[in-house]
């Protein structure tokens, strides 16, 4: 990483620094297949411009590691994953040297947040030291300890890509990672943060499901361009038990925990390995559309985003159930696989600047909250 030297900006400014910075944001998400980072220009208002990105896979003891964490609370993840997903990041973030400030997410072990609160593994105190640039981290704890969700974080991010995309009109994000999530944005209203102009939260269970059901019948981690779930048929009672939940009555904002579907593979037991992938790939797109009926206005088309987008049977399922056309936000230009990691560097600045990063629209908090924490690295104590 070395001294950073010539025009660039010394730590302190970066901190104390008003205008653009270049944020490096990576994000852990709820499949643990990896790791990913992209770096943005902005000034936590505006998006400037979008840098490189990279992604790095878990390899099969990481990956063990922390998926034996899931529902572990501080203190009870098994020894070694918090180190492992140190050195995760720090290999792929060092590839980054001209980021100014990083925005790590950390990895969501637990999330209970009108009960215990959230946990994302990752000490940013620690990886702001081995990266040896500030780091902003622990997005998700103020807005839980100020009665919010805490999740979903995205949608400050969502505005700014809906202004960023020349949106004259109101525009939905649909995000469907192993939890999905839908962001309502008018980006007519220019403060994110102002009534109307966000509502989002989690739909359900998106490809975790799915996932669960193809290593459990066949050993592989995804019905890769839903090759398995094409030659299927949906059973309809079972879409309708799962919409049951009381989840989908809940008013939004709302969000989820990983486990909190239980085990939704149990709900096609009977059914042979075509059908049920059709089955759960039908309760992704069911749960979507229960999600737009709690929009304000139905969306002519959703910007899809997660590996989701990938699978051209589940995207058929969504135009089909939600009578609107769902469109990889590659169209307008943004990168889908990118887009979590980019916002949580996005947030990072915000959260330098004191602007705030969740609102009543998107996490259910009362007022306003500019969460995260700031690690700036300290040299003198790396160099001892
Ligand atoms: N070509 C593909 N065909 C089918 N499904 C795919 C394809 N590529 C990715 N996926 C699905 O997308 C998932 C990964 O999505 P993504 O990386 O957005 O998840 P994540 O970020 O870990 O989740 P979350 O947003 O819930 O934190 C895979 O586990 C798989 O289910
Ligand atoms: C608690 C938590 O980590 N939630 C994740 C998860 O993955 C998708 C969905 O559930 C969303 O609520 C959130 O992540 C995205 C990045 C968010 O905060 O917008």
């Amino acid at each position: 990483m070395g001294a950073r030297q010539g025009k660039e900006k010394t730590m302190s400014q970066v901190l104390r620094a008003e205008g653009p910075l270049r944020a490096l944001g990576a994000m852990s998400g709820t499949s643990l297949d990896g790791v990913d980072a992209a770096v943005i220009d902005t000034d936590g208002q505006d998006i400037l411009g979008f840098g490189r990105s990279g992604y790095r896979a878990y390899g099969e003891a990481e990956q063990a590691l922390l998926r034996a964490g899931f529902g572990c609370w501080p203190g009870e993840e098994p020894e070694g994953a918090q180190a492992a997903l140190h050195a995760a990041h720090a290999a792929l973030l060092a590839d980054f040297p001209e980021a100014e400030v990083v925005g790590f997410h950390g990895q969501t072990l637990a999330h209970d947040p009108h009960g215990r609160g959230t946990f994302q593994l990752g000490d940013g105190e620690v990886l702001a030291e081995m990266l040896a640039r500030p780091v902003v981290w622990d997005f998700r704890s103020a807005d839980v300890a100020a009665g919010g969700e805490g999740a979903p974080l995205a949608p400050f991010f969502h505005h700014a890509c809906a202004r960023w995309i020349g949106a004259r009109q109101p525009v939905a994000f649909l995000n469907l990672g192993g939890v999905g999530n839908l962001t309502w944005v008018d980006p007519t209203i220019a403060a994110p943060e102002a009534e109307g102009a966000l509502l989002s939260f989690d739909t359900g269970p998106a490809n975790a499901p799915l996932n669960d059901l193809m290593q459990a019948r066949r050993g592989q981690e995804v019905d890769r361009d839903g090759a398995l779930a094409g030659q299927g048929k949906v059973d309809e009672a079972v879409v309708q038990t799962f919409l049951s939940h009381p989840y989908f009555d809940r008013p939004a904002p709302k969000s989820l925990d990983r486990n909190e579907f239980g085990d939704t593979t149990a709900l096609v037991g009977h059914l042979d390995d075509a059908d049920a992938a059709a089955t759960l790939t039908a309760l992704c797109a069911a749960s979507v559309a229960a999600g737009l009926r709690r929009m304000p206005q139905r969306p002519a088309r959703l910007l899809v985003t997660g590996g989701g987008r990938l699978n051209p049977v589940l995207m058929a399922m969504i135009g089909a159930r939600c009578d609107c056309e769902a469109v990889a936000v590659e169209h307008v230009g943004l990168d889908g696989d990118m887009l979590e990691a980019q916002a949580f560097a996005y947030l990072a600045v915000r959260v330098l600047r004191g602007l705030p990063t969740s609102c009543a629209g998107t996490t259910g908090v009362a007022h306003p909250v500019s969460g995260g924490r700031i690690s700036p690295a300290d040299p003198l104590r790396r160099r001892a």
